[in-house]
């Protein structure tokens, strides 16, 4: 069965999943006052295919703005949490999620195989996070799911730096998973950094605090895409 969420995401012409965090692991209000709705609007107008919407408590969410988000938007939400059983997949679609990050670091191997299958068959998309070729290695087959490289160290809770060279030298090994749907997460805000994940073959990204700081959302949309009509790319004979 097709997946909305993937299918949203690489037909876009911006491919940025964009997230609303309230806050950062460091504690920094990232919605300043703004409504979720406001936000969503903002993300919408940017041209955003899918959102994603953080629950965890350390980042100040919870399932009430994920169905707030749901109720103003008719895009693909991925609801970001480190979901561990079956009640929670059940419930995210029960609150509309249409994608659900599962994180390869915090489930043990069958545990996340069998959550996958699961979520696939409740029509949600699996969106697995990983971070080191290990992790990357001992994944499932992951056709119809994405498959996400986190940029930081959820270990550490997002404390450390964020290092988006990882994205790049994981990318083989996450092509051999049978994603159809590489993605690229956390830590991104230097639109140069942006277009080169998506030249060297990312189908995605995902966004959160740098979009939430952002006085410019629109000139740094408007900047990658001028970023990646230069830059040589998979589809693009480069
Ligand atoms: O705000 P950033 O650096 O753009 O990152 C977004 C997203 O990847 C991050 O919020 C995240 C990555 N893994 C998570 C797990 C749970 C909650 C949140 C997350």
């Amino acid at each position: 069965m097709g997946s909305v969420f993937i299918d949203a995401l690489l037909g876009a012409d911006r491919p940025v999943i964009m997230e609303l965090k309230p806050r950062s692991a460091q504690g920094e209000d990232l919605f300043r006052g703004r409504s979720p709705a406001e936000i969503v609007a903002r993300y919408e107008a940017a041209g955003a295919p899918c959102l994603s919407v953080v629950t965890g408590r350390w980042f100040g969410g919870d399932t009430a703005l994920l169905a707030e988000v749901v109720r103003r938007t008719g895009l693909p939400v991925l609801q970001k949490d480190f979901l561990t059983n079956s009640g929670q997949l059940r419930a995210a679609r029960g609150l509309g999620a249409s994608a659900v990050l599962l994180t390869a670091a915090v489930l043990p191997k069958a545990a996340l195989a069998r959550l996958a299958r699961e979520a696939l068959r409740l029509g949600l998309t699996p969106f697995i996070e990983v971070a080191s070729v290990a992790e990357v290695e001992a994944l499932p087959s992951c056709e119809g799911c994405v498959v996400a490289v986190n940029n930081r160290d959820i270990r550490n809770r997002e404390r450390g730096d964020a290092d988006t060279g990882r994205s790049g030298r994981l990318l083989p090994a996450v092509r051999r998973t049978g994603t159809g749907c590489p993605v690229s997460a956390s830590g991104i805000d230097d639109p140069r950094v942006a277009a080169g994940l998506l030249s060297a073959g990312y189908g995605g990204l995902l966004v959160g605090t740098h979009l939430l700081r952002a006085e410019g959302l629109e000139s740094w949309c408007e900047e990658v895409d001028r970023l990646r009509g230069v830059l040589p790319g998979p589809g693009r004979g480069g």
